[in-house]
């Protein structure tokens, strides 16, 4: 469509301090080091013999093989983008999440390295885009430097906001051609949406998606940035809790974890742990009274080993729970309390039998997202970062970058956000979850 040029990203540099490589490092060697437009990553690694196989996923009954591939990223050897004609964009959307600094800073750290030299930030997610008293925040290497040292956003994040059109007006007005949008399923709705209006418009812009979420509940990934970090900082909920009921008699500890459709990280922080006795997730519904119930099994330890820890994410339990219908900002269902939910009914259950219990409940949500990334995080965030900028400048849109069997890929956004990505019941993680807790089906 558009006319590619050499790309002026260099793997190797000198400083340029004689004449000789002023323009760089010499570009006839024959090893370059970029990435090809034909490199392809495998989708899916196990060939399942049958649909038994557990976390089978098969496209018919002898669950043939088909193989799925997506780009490799990196960067490319022509470019589809003057560095002097661009004018960058980054905006954070949706929640906090660890690591948005590290995304943002290795965003405008590689996009000088291309020659970009317009670069800004949008304040406060989409809504940045329409409120007037907002303005866009010029970035540099220096203004970037550090950022990663602390948790949040530089720029700021928020729900709800203008509309695709009027954001795609603010965009021409402002002369944006290239916008990094780093957020969850909404936000990629919002930049898919945003990529299709500028196609329409026939407007040459790159939207490239950096996707965040501590739920990890984005399809086709291994994981995203920040949920390792925030199942590292669960840990010391879960601690807390566990001394907590180790140290009173008869003692229950309740950790509420994040989570609203997805048990990842209740999953995960319980098996790091090894100190959770049950743990409690959206995608496996259970009972908390009568025979199978939560709380018979509670009973249970609490009479065979003196104490028990519980593990529940936000979204779990939600039939347990009165409806209320409201909705946030951005349109997503406000969840009830089903922490406070299983605290209350834990208290009156063991009033009811007459046994003595000493329930301590423990809501640590916003810490575990509030925080700075974990070394690993800080390398995922460092790749994600890069790799984004290097597919806008190969031409790509309507993109996101993700971490795909250890390779780094570029997906098609519609492909990751069919549906937020649940834990699979079925799956090996979850039945390693449930050897480690002993726990039983609560149903
Ligand atoms: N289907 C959608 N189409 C366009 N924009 C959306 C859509 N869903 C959400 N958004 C916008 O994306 C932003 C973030 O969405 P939200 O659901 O709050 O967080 P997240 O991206 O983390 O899932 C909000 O500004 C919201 O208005
Ligand atoms: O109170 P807030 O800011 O709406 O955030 C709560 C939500 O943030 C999350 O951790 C992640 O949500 P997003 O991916 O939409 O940012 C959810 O699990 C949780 O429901
Ligand atoms: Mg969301």
């Amino acid at each position: 469509m558009y006319s590619p040029t050499p790309g002026r990203f260099l793997l190797r540099m000198r400083t340029p301090v004689s004449e000789e490589f002023a323009g760089g490092y010499p570009s006839d060697e024959e090893w370059h080091g970029y990435i090809s437009n034909s490199d392809r990553v495998l989708l899916k690694t196990i060939n399942f013999a049958s649909p038994n196989s557990a976390g089978a996923v098969c496209i018919d009954p002898a669950c043939t093989w088909v193989e799925q591939w997506v780009h490799r990223a990196g960067p490319r050897e022509k470019i589809y983008f003057k560095p002097e004609e661009v004018k960058a964009a980054i905006v954070t959307c949706g929640g906090l999440c660890p690591g948005l600094n590290d995304v943002i800073r290795q965003v405008v750290i590689t996009l000088e390295i291309y020659g970009v030299k317009s670069i800004v930030g949008i304040p406060f997610g989409y809504r940045g885009f329409s409120d007037s008293d907002l303005s866009e925040m010029p970035l540099s290497r220096k203004v970037v430097q550090n950022i990663h040292l602390s948790g949040g956003s530089l720029l700021g994040v928020s729900r709800g906001g203008p509309s695709v059109s009027d954001i795609v007006d603010r965009m021409q007005e402002k002369g944006i051609n290239m916008l990094f949008v780093l957020g969850g399923n909404g936000t990629h709705a919002g930049a898919n949406a945003i990529h299709e209006e500028c196609r329409n418009r026939k407007l040459k812009v790159a939207v490239v998606g950096v996707p965040k979420t501590i739920d990890n509940d984005i399809l086709l990934m291994d994981k995203t940035f920040g949920f390792d970090t925030a199942v590292e900082e669960a840990q010391r909920a879960i601690n807390s809790a566990y001394i907590e009921a180790h140290s009173a008699y008869h003692g229950v500890g309740i950790v509420k974890l994040m989570g609203r459709d997805s048990g990842f990280i209740a999953m995960h922080a319980s098996l790091a742990s090894g100190q959770i006795d049950i743990c409690l997730i959206p995608e496996v519904p259970f009972e908390l009274h009568g025979p199978h119930g939560v709380l018979t099994h509670l009973k249970y330890l609490i009479e065979t080993k003196g104490s028990a820890v519980v593990c529940v994410a936000e979204g779990a339990g939600q039939n347990l729970l009165q409806k209320t219908n409201a909705k946030d900002a951005s349109g997503n269902i406000v969840l009830g309390d089903i922490g406070v939910h299983i605290q209350q009914e834990t208290k009156k259950y063991f009033r009811e039998i007459g046994v003595h219990a000493d329930v301590k409940y423990i809501d640590p949500t916003y810490m575990i997202r509030a925080c700075r990334a974990n070394a690993s995080d800080g390398i995922l965030c460092a790749v994600l970062g890069q790799n984004a900028v290097h597919g806008a400048f190969a031409g790509y849109s309507g993109i996101t970058v993700g971490i795909c069997n250890n390779h780094y890929v570029y997906f098609p956004i519609p492909e990751v956000i069919a549906y937020p990505r649940p834990v699979d019941p079925n799956s090996r993680m979850w039945h390693r979850c449930l050897t480690s807790t002993g726990q039983p089906d609560f149903i």
